[in-house]
């Protein structure tokens, strides 16, 4: 469940669809465990027989949601589904819920994204205004009102003409009683992509691991800005947008996707296992074990290690079985609480000089609860090597960050960063070494959260300004 104290980058959110194949409901199910990672505030899948939308959706994890009874409610050979971890609107509650799922003067639609609109709050005055009365407080509700405002005749048309009028990040899988239509941004910043499954079902998923999951074949990332429009007519591909630079997201190679998705034919496992052989490259040490913090260091570690030719341990064991959230106990014992998730194993630790890789460090918690957990094993000393650049600004495209002033990167230097965690060495990659890893061109990517260059502007922006009103100006 969400956790307002918990001080992490958070995953975004997961969208799949699955279009004419009996079992759509059910794959959709599938897909949602392989896209966990990507949010685990809620849940939902909606399918579509005879004109008729089928919905469930709930608080928490999948396997929370649905159980047998809802997987049979949900009948249809199209479905529709969502994890999500909010970014505008707040979190889980009864009314903060996707897919989205309306009826409008032109039949019903559902809608899954994942993004961030950076003018969805001027939208949605703008809407109220003109007598909208929204549902919830997410900011998807805005293309859901763009659309049923349209007057153009087709359903793919009705969408173009409120995309339009967005601003921001969006990977959309949207249905209608027809059909299933695809979109992303045109700067691309989140990832999709399209697979077959069965005999003719077509399948779009945020991530290649939940088509491995259901036997589906990839068959080709949606490209930046395109639409495509899956129906009983065939399927057809758009460019309605004005084109725009691409800019993907480079976080999800470093910490969003899983190890086993390719993004753009990268796969991510190999690209972190690059980003931490080049960090060998760039800030070598002498030590005698390397370390990974579980669960994101593991694959740069590893490439670290095999760079350096220092063994690699799994030196620190993490609960899996914890969930988001427990009760920090008070007072004397609380900082027992560290260990319930994380816990060095001391007999790895004994006299070494020790390199810990993790890939990122946002306010600093888990890096220096780390470091004195690690010396109190008996390090000797421990060097912490980051597989990304310092992470100086706050993201406004679908990830779930702190302000700007609690990102511990945005207000001291790397030296200052190094005493907070007490490390006897602190090192980033730099952004030349992270794309030189990647063997990628810097300016196909979005890396604004470490250099502050923002490939879409804000409106009426000003500064942190706008994450907080993008945070809160729905609670009226
Ligand atoms: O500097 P901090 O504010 O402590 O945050 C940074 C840590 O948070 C994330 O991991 P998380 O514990 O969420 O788990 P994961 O690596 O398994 O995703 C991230 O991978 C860092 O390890
Ligand atoms: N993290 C996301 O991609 C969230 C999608 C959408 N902005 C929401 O708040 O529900
Ligand atoms: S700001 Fe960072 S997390 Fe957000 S889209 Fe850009 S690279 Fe990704
Ligand atoms: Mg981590």
């Amino acid at each position: 469940m969400f956790d307002p104290t918990d001080e992490h980058f958070h995953d975004e959110c997961g969208v799949f669809g699955v279009y004419n194949h009996a079992e759509a409901a059910n794959l959709t199910y599938l897909g949602l465990y392989a896209l966990q990672h990507r949010g685990q505030e809620s849940g939902g899948i909606v399918s579509v027989q005879d004109r008729i939308f089928h919905t469930t959706r709930g608080q928490g994890l999948v396997a929370d949601v649905f159980k047998q009874r809802e997987l049979d409610a949900l009948e249809g050979d199209k479905a529709i589904g969502h994890v999500r971890y909010s970014t505008t609107g707040g979190s889980a509650n009864s009314r903060n819920l996707q897919p989205l799922v309306v009826d409008t003067a032109d039949g019903g639609l559902a809608i899954a994204h994942n993004g961030n609109l950076v003018n969805g709050t001027e939208m949605r005055r703008m809407l109220e205004r003109r007598g909208s009365i929204f549902q919830s407080t997410m900011d998807t509700e805005v293309i859901v009102h763009l659309t049923a405002l349209s007057r153009e005749n087709t359903f793919s048309d009705r969408l173009v003409e409120a995309l339009k009028q967005v601003q921001g990040a969006y990977a959309l899988v949207a249905m209608d009683e027809n059909q299933i239509i695809v979109v992303r941004d045109p700067h691309g910043l989140r990832p999709l992509v399209l697979g077959k499954v069965g005999e003719k079902g077509i399948v779009v998923s945020s991530e290649t691991c939940a088509l491995n999951l259901i036997e589906a074949q990839f068959w080709r990332d949606v490209e930046p800005g395109e639409m495509v429009v899956i129906s009983p007519d065939g399927i057809r591909s758009y460019f309605p947008f004005q084109k725009q630079k691409r800019s993907f997201c480079v976080f999800e190679y470093i910490y969003f996707a899983r190890p086993d998705s390719n993004l753009d034919g990268i796969n991510v496992y190999n690209a972190r296992k690059a980003i931490g052989a080049k960090l060998a490259e760039e800030s070598p040490v002498e030590a005698d074990v390397i370390i990974p913090v579980p669960d994101s260091g593991v694959p740069s570690a590893l490439g670290f290690s095999q760079a350096s030719g220092i063994p690699f341990e799994l030196g620190i064991i993490r609960n899996h079985y914890v969930g988001r959230t427990f009760i920090e106990p008070q007072q004397q014992i609380r900082h027992f609480g560290v260990k319930i998730k994380l816990n060095a194993n001391p007999h790895i630790f004994k006299g070494k000089r020790v390199v810990l890789v993790d890939d990122s460090v946002v306010r600093g918690t888990t890096s220096r609860k780390i470091v004195k957990m690690v010396r109190a094993a008996g390090a000797r000393e421990v060097h912490v090597r980051i597989s990304s650049p310092p992470t100086t600004n706050p993201c406004f495209y679908g990830i779930d960050t702190p302000t700007r002033q609690e990102l511990l990167a945005s207000s001291h230097t790397v030296s200052e960063m190094c005493s907070y965690i007490t490390a006897d060495s602190l090192c980033y990659i730099s952004l030349e070494g992270l794309y030189s890893a990647l063997n990628a061109k810097r300016v196909d990517y979005c890396d604004a959260c470490f250099s502050g260059e923002y490939p879409i502007p804000f409106p009426n922006q000003v500064g942190d300004q706008q994450l907080t009103l993008l945070k809160e100006s729905f609670y009226k």
